[in-house]
């Protein structure tokens, strides 16, 4: 895999603009992280300027968190805007547990275009696989363990041809070939709203220097580091800000020293 270290300073030399669709509850904790890791956030909505947007962006995240008649329509624009101009997409089913309307929408939607991503926890990586699961809300079932979803992902993976990101306590990423498990991270980063959107957002800024799994194994491995190093026993407004204190001044010597990446599987080597 290329360094991640490496893919992390492209992101900063290239400022790439990444568009993103997303839920107004952490809109903004998604801007400042694509932000601190050195992209350019743009985070438009409206159907009538999405496709224009989205031409002139390096990548585009599209999250199905709090969705809305307007949000559906505008991300199947982007969507096929992206298609056609070979733009990496990365599609978070929040919510698609708990929701037969957000089941159907990302059904359709990936009829229509193939997200270079697929992001969820485990109960919506769960959900995509296995028609008759529900979950309640936009946590994930503590009963889902690893093994099942490293199963489930690598299956959805070959059916969809896409790479999917399964995230939890040890996030799962693969691309139906290779199976990486990333161990960073830290239980207070599920204290807060919107990490897994976070995570969503700069995994769409390492897919535009990165268009394949690697990206998010990149997003997985800084914004666990980050949530370690950010730990603090002041509660869970003092964590938000150390979070974004740890983005935006993450290094190689950091990721180096605290990378936990493990290869479960490779079937090209
Ligand atoms: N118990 C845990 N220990 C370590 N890291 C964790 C734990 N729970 C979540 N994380 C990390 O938090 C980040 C967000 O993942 P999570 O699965 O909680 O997202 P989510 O449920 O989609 O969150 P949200 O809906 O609030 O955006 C990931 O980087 C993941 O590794
Ligand atoms: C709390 C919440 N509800 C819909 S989206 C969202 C943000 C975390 O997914």
């Amino acid at each position: 895999m290329q360094p991640i270290a490496d893919i992390c300073q492209r992101v900063r030399e290239y400022s790439p603009l990444i568009h993103c669709i997303t839920n107004p509850i952490s809109i903004n904790q998604c801007a400042n992280a694509v932000l601190a890791v050195g992209a350019r956030p743009i985070m438009a909505e409206h159907p009538a300027e999405v496709e224009e947007i989205t031409a002139t962006a390096r990548a585009l995240m599209l999250n199905l968190g709090n969705i809305t008649d307007a949000r559906m329509e505008s991300m199947r624009l982007s969507a096929r805007t992206a298609q056609n101009r070979h733009i990496p997409v990365l599609l978070d089913a929040v919510g698609v547990a708990c929701s037969r309307l957000r089941r159907g929408y990302i059904r359709k939607l990936l009829q229509e275009a193939t997200p270079a991503v697929i992001k969820g926890n485990y109960s919506e990586i769960h959900a995509l696989y296995r028609e008759n699961y529900c979950s309640s809300g936009v946590d994930a079932d503590a009963a889902l363990d690893v093994q099942t979803l490293d199963r489930t992902a690598m299956e959805l993976a070959r059916a969809y041809h896409t790479v999917i990101l399964a995230s939890g306590r040890v996030d799962i990423i693969t691309d139906g070939k290779r199976l990486v498990h990333v161990k960073n991270g830290n239980p207070q980063l599920s204290g807060i709203t919107g990490t897994g959107c976070m995570l969503g957002a700069l995994t769409a800024a390492y897919l535009s220097v990165q268009p394949d799994m690697d990206a998010a194994v990149t997003a997985c491995v800084v914004l666990g580091i980050c949530g370690q190093l950010a730990e603090t026993d002041r509660g869970s407004g003092s964590f938000q800000v150390n979070l974004m204190d740890k983005l935006s001044t993450v290094g190689k010597a950091e990721i180096e020293r605290y990378m936990d990446r493990e290869e479960i599987r490779n079937e090209e080597a």
